[in-house]
């Protein structure tokens, strides 16, 4: 069997996405980390895969796989992308749509971009979650490589922010993986390192959660901007710069957070399921691509 997949980015937080509202699936962890595998499959951080709508009002369910084959609740730069694909479908200038994480809201925005509703910041240590109760406005238990003390944020997904003088000096590809694993956080984390420029501008670089070193982040995005009002840092409107380009992240008086940023498409292609061939060990997921 062959699937149709569109391959899609929000600031190079790229996605395989999968309609599957009409034939169900559901990929093994195996076989989403070799569609995500940049040197064999067809290369992406997150896999997502929009599946039928469980509940009135959502016009679909958009299912997140990070590139190990685990499952996460929220991802901002998907949620743009699939709140954009669904309103161009409905010929509609909003949607809503259902994660695991609730019921979002995109909206278009100026300049062809999307806002989305991520919903409300969780801040309380259970929420995060954290190992043990601590303060997650500076958690002293979370230390590695010289740098300790993050905010803990949950946007849906766990955050740890750790704010620094320069993020370009911090050794991510060292230090992210021990970070995502710390014993403080029982489901790991998603770590960014932010630098305050501005009361409304931050520079940040991010690890995900099972994904490693990517170009953008929304969910942290937001988690970043949470985390430098809650510090006192910057204003309740910023824009927070990363590798790949410019989110604007707004903490609404209701808790909420709107995250707005661009979308992309760059082509699509078929994947073919099937058992591995040859020394590959593992399923193998041929594919061919056209420009989108
Ligand atoms: N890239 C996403 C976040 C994807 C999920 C994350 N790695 C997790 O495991 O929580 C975003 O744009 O928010």
């Amino acid at each position: 069997m062959t699937r149709e997949f569109l391959k899609m980015h929000g600031l190079g937080n790229d996605f395989v996405v999968i309609d599957a509202r009409s034939t169900p699936y559901r990929p093994s962890a195996a076989e989403v980390q070799a569609i995500a595998d940049r040197k064999t499959g067809v290369g992406c951080d997150q896999f997502i895969i929009v599946e039928p709508a469980t509940k009135p009002g959502a016009s679909a369910f958009m299912r997140i796989r990070n590139a190990d084959g685990s499952e996460a609740a929220a991802c901002g730069n998907a949620s743009r992308c699939i709140g954009w694909l669904l309103m161009e479908e409905a010929g509609a200038d909003r949607v809503s749509f259902e994660t695991a994480a609730g019921l979002l809201h995109a909206s278009r925005a100026d300049g062809g971009r999307v806002t989305v509703d991520m919903g409300p910041a969780r801040l309380d240590w259970q929420q995060i979650p954290l190992a043990g109760p601590a303060d997650t406005l500076r958690v002293e238990a979370v230390s590695h490589g010289g740098f300790g003390g993050p905010v803990a944020v949950n946007m849906g997904n766990p955050h740890a922010v750790f704010f620094v003088d320069d993020v370009m000096a911090v050794p991510l590809e060292e230090i992210g993986g021990a970070l995502e694993h710390h014993p403080m956080f029982p489901e790991r984390a998603n770590i960014e390192f932010a630098q305050v420029l501005s009361p409304t501008a931050v520079r940040m670089r991010v690890w995900e959660r099972g994904a490693g070193i990517t170009r953008a982040c929304g969910s942290g995005a937001c988690a970043v901007g949470v985390a430098a009002m809650r510090r006192g840092l910057t204003g309740r409107k910023v824009d927070v710069i990363l590798d790949g380009g410019t989110l604007t992240i707004e903490w609404t008086g209701d808790g909420h957070v709107l995250m707005t940023g661009p979308v992309a498409t760059s082509f699509t292609g078929r994947l073919a399921e099937g058992p591995a061939e040859g020394p590959a060990d593992g399923p193998v997921v041929r594919h061919e691509c056209a420009d989108a």
